[in-house]
């Protein structure tokens, strides 16, 4: 017999629906992605950290659920709304299903929500703090205990998912795309990069090996001076969760890196570079997230439809003087890519590894190894 579940929101409104995954409750950033296909990389996607994820398109659990599709080694978003969850997924990858996948990680979802209704809202009023509530608690009493809780401004959420020590990381990306029996290969290693885990997903990791660079993963706490004795060819700042200025101490590092070695960051990378060029982030009222964000490469003109995952943004005029602003995101106008050309660095707020989401712009890890590689 399936539970009831409750989604209360901070300001008061509330949904209600059927529970899945694991019983109990949780408390996050109510935010939305327009993804139509995706939800494991979504769901274990770090950067998600905190955050109950809405799916707008209604159809979810279709596939089952992997362990190849995992972006981490758990999902990291906290909560899953969904419109309708299938629970006999048609996909021989399949290893089991989301509703079994989420409880054996005990991530609370609830599905039967109106997640046209709750989307709106989101956009209208803004991301939200909010509950997923299988117990019989009062709707009231749930937004209440969502008013109280803390939002994600402020929240530095990067150092606490962080990985503990360095390791090496050298696999390049499956082969999914190639025809049965064919095989790649190998990618001549080429480049020693550090890459920065603020929360990284690991298919960045393999496209960065795929362009020939031996990956030494380091904690978001890696000083500069451990970072230049390792004498890199190059350093990644990967995506993650929270607020990029409550990052401890991630600015005043990057601003020591610049300059003296090709940096290349994403996301949540992107905005610490802006961070440390002396530029500003904000809090967006609902983010970008999502595989269809068209983006403008205004060095080129070209067009690319991006992956999008994020809830802050880099301020333009913050930047002035201190970078180039080179992509921009064609629905607001926000901030999507920046260079300094000097530094040999450059920035995009997008993700070029997708997973999931469109290709178009894997070509920017093929651009770290040339700067690299003129180095
Ligand atoms: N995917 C990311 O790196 C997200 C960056 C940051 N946490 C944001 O929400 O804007």
């Amino acid at each position: 017999m399936t539970k009831r579940a409750v989604l209360a929101l901070a300001d008061g409104t509330t949904f209600e629906g059927r529970a899945f995954g694991a019983s109990g409750e949780t408390v996050g950033e109510v935010v939305f992605n327009t993804s139509m296909y995706g939800y494991q990389e979504i769901l274990t996607d770090p950067s998600y950290v905190g955050q109950i994820v809405t799916m707008a398109y209604p159809e979810m659990g279709n596939i089952g659920a992997n362990a190849a599709d995992e972006e981490a080694g758990l999902p990291h978003a906290v909560g899953m709304v969904v419109r309708s969850l299938t629970k006999t997924p048609s996909n021989w990858r399949s290893q089991e299903t989301l509703d079994a996948y989420l409880a054996r990680h005990g991530r609370v979802g609830i599905e039967g929500v109106d997640t046209r209704r709750l989307v709106r809202h989101l956009r209208t009023h803004g991301a939200q703090t909010g509950i997923i509530s299988t117990e019989n608690v009062s709707p009231g009493a749930l937004s209440e205990r969502a008013r109280a809780a803390a939002g994600m401004e402020g929240m530095d959420l990067a150092t606490g998912v962080s990985c503990k020590e360095p390791y090496v990381f050298t696999t390049p990306s499956p082969d999914v795309f190639l025809a049965p029996g064919d095989k790649r290969p190998e990618p001549e290693l080429k480049y020693d990069v550090i890459a920065y885990d603020y929360g990284l997903k690991r298919s960045m990791l393999q496209y960065l090996v795929d362009v020939g660079c031996r990956v030494t993963v380091v904690p978001s706490h890696f000083t500069a001076e451990q970072v230049l004795a390792k004498k890199p060819h190059g350093v990644f700042l990967a995506n993650g969760p929270g607020d990029p200025a409550a990052v401890k101490g991630a600015d005043r590092t990057v601003a020591a890196l610049l300059g003296k070695v090709p940096v290349f960051g994403i996301c949540l990378g992107h905005q610490i570079m802006a961070l440390a060029l002396g530029g500003r982030t904000y809090k967006m009222k609902f983010g970008h997230r999502g595989g269809n964000q068209p983006v403008k490469d205004l060095t080129t003109g070209k067009v690319e439809i991006t992956a999008q995952n994020h809830g802050f943004a880099v301020d333009d005029a913050s930047l002035k003087g201190k970078a180039v602003v080179t992509h921009i995101n064609l629905n607001d106008g926000t901030v999507e890519g920046l260079a300094v050309p000097d530094a040999r660095a450059f920035s995009v707020q997008y993700h070029p590894e997708a997973s999931p989401g469109p290709h178009d712009a894997r070509y920017l890890f093929s651009r770290f190894a040339t700067l690299m590689a003129g180095s």
